[in-house]
């Protein structure tokens, strides 16, 4: 987590949560990743970025054992994530939670319904009562009224709909949470809402939050560390005070347009307010 100087503070264990050493992806003739390495430090939210088909979803997938890569490893939470062993699959999938970008809610099921899935699955023994209880805490976590618990997916805003995939990423309180574009979509006055919601849970709960967007103001407003993904690998990682001075031609462009001008004064002025945990 950043200090109010843009340090990495609350690194004082060393050992990264994701660590991914020579990643290769190739799709036939395309290579997508070519010897990418990325660290995610415990209780940071990381930022990826990268222009369009850089690579950023193929590589969630592959930290998430979605998708094999051709080459390098995986490391999530101290064991192999390229593992087939079943136990060692297990125990990723119990400890990471996912937000896909179109919220990937099951559309016949109730908001509630969708946040007890993994807790059936993962929690048989959980009485009916307290897993009612429970994906009801998640949601108004998650800043939905306890009523949307009732409701289904089409019966929601754009916004309520990423709450309730929140929640339900949420269900397993697990340490690490992977948000696949959350604020795509959504209006600027949703999505800074958004960015609130996620910096209060990641602070409120201790989260490891690796985060892709395209949303620079996002980037100003929450992000410990930033990742650029280039030319088939992180060209730069760092805060963003560093990762301005960057000298790539995708980074100077992306991070000195008028656009980053607007994101950057916003950042500065709501980032005090994105310290404060309710
Ligand atoms: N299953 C697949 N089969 C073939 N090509 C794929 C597959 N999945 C991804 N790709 C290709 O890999 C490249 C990277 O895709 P990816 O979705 O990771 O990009 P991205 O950086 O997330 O892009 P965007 O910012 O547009 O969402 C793209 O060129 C895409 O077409």
């Amino acid at each position: 987590m950043a200090d109010g100087d843009g340090l990495v503070t609350a690194a004082a264990d060393p050992r990264p949560i994701i660590r991914v050493r020579g990643l290769v992806n190739r799709f036939g003739a395309q290579v997508v990743h070519d010897g990418l390495d990325l660290d995610v430090m415990p209780g940071e939210i990381l930022g990826v970025v990268g222009g369009s088909g850089t690579g950023k979803s193929v590589l969630m997938r592959s930290i998430l054992g979605l998708r094999r890569p051709n080459d390098g490893s995986i490391e999530v939470l101290g064991v192999d994530a390229l593992s087939s062993d079943s136990r060692t699959r297990r125990h990723i999938e119990q400890n990471t939670g996912v937000l896909f970008q179109d919220g990937a809610l099951f559309s016949s099921l109730t908001v509630g319904e969708n946040v007890e899935v993994p807790l059936k699955e993962y929690c048989p023994d959980l009485s009916d009562s307290l897993r009612y209880e429970l994906a009801l805490l998640k949601v108004k976590l998650s800043g939905l009224p306890g009523d949307a618990l009732e409701k289904f997916p089409s019966e929601l805003s754009g916004g309520m709909r990423k709450r309730a995939g929140v929640a339900r990423a949420l269900a397993l309180d697990p340490p690490l949470l992977f948000l696949d574009e959350p604020t795509a979509g959504l209006d600027p006055i949703g999505a800074a809402a958004f960015d609130r919601l996620i910096r209060t849970l990641q602070q409120a709960l201790g989260l490891t939050v690796f985060l892709i967007t395209h949303d620079l103001d996002t980037l100003y407003a929450i992000c410990d560390r930033i990742a650029v993904l280039a030319d088939g690998k992180v060209v730069a990682c760092a805060p963003i005070e560093e990762i301005e001075q960057c000298e790539h031609p995708w980074v100077r462009e992306y991070f000195h347009g008028p656009r980053a001008r607007a994101a950057q004064d916003a950042g500065s002025a709501a980032r005090p307010l994105n310290e404060v945990v309710p």
